[in-house]
């Protein structure tokens, strides 16, 4: 499987020019180790999205810098492997040729490679499935295999849960652990759900609200529950603050 690697974010500040300038990010800087699983979590609004963009390479900072092992990110490139909520599977196509089709020129087995991917994240025997024979929470599944057959050196997931229950949400979320246990993937997840961000993440980063920077980033490790807390206490004097300023506004 592929190395995971490093993610540095530096002093990455955002401003989008409408009928005013409005500074979305400010200052934001983020280590994510290679081969490490980290949630990103922030109130409603904080710039999580606007910082995925930056990380996928779909826009620019306007000033700082996101360098992904050693180099920074110019556009879009499949080695960062993004999935975005709205997984999009080929409907036409079986589960199997799902995975297939993110192996297309490569100088591999396509099948058998297929086969083992589907197996990391536990789905093979809905191989010959169509997606939509699959619960929606195997959907999402096939999309991260996809994704890993891209053999990302950082896989990138904005909120990539919605829309499931929160049971089904619980177990992908436990599947995502061992799929990056198995891989070594470098996981950045982007979620507003603290619930979520400590179950999955070993390390949980909290933004601040708009204009966002990274306020904390906490050690999740045996200590769930104390780790639940503090995120928890952190999200919220944040959603204080932003209602705080829209009273004063
Ligand atoms: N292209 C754009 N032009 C102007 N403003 C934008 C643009 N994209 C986002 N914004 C603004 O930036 C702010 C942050 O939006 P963003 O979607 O990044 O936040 P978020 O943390 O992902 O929110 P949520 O958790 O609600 O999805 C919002 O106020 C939004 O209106």
């Amino acid at each position: 499987m592929s190395q995971g690697l490093p993610l540095t974010i530096r002093n990455v500040t955002k401003t989008f020019h409408d009928a005013e300038p409005r500074t979305v990010l400010s200052g934001l800087d983020l280590d994510v180790r290679g081969g490490e699983l980290l949630a990103l979590a922030g109130p409603s609004g904080c710039g999580k999205s606007t910082l995925f963009a930056l990380l996928a390479g779909l826009t620019e900072p306007t000033t700082g810098e996101i360098r992904i092992g050693g180099a920074p990110v110019t556009g879009p490139a499949l080695d960062r492997g993004v999935v975005v909520q709205q997984y999009t599977l080929f409907l036409w196509r079986t589960v199997l040729g799902n995975v297939e089709f993110g192996l297309e020129g490569r100088a591999v087995d396509r099948r058998e490679r297929a086969r083992e991917l589907l197996s990391i994240v536990g789905m093979s025997r809905y191989e010959e499935c169509y997606p939509r024979e699959l619960s929606s929470g195997g959907r999402e599944l096939v999309a991260l295999a996809r994704s890993l057959a891209f053999e990302p050196g950082v896989l990138l997931l904005d909120e990539p849960f919605t829309g499931l229950d929160r049971r089904t949400r619980e177990e992908v979320g436990d599947e995502l652990v061992r799929i990056w246990e198995r891989t070594g993937t470098t996981i950045l997840l982007v979620t507003h759900d603290v619930e979520e961000a400590v179950r999955v993440g070993r390390r949980v980063a909290v933004m601040t609200s708009a204009p966002g920077r990274v306020k904390e980033v906490v050690d999740v490790g045996t200590r769930a529950g104390d780790a639940r807390r503090h995120v928890g206490r952190l999200l919220r004097e944040q959603i204080a603050a932003a209602r705080g300023r829209k009273v004063a506004a």
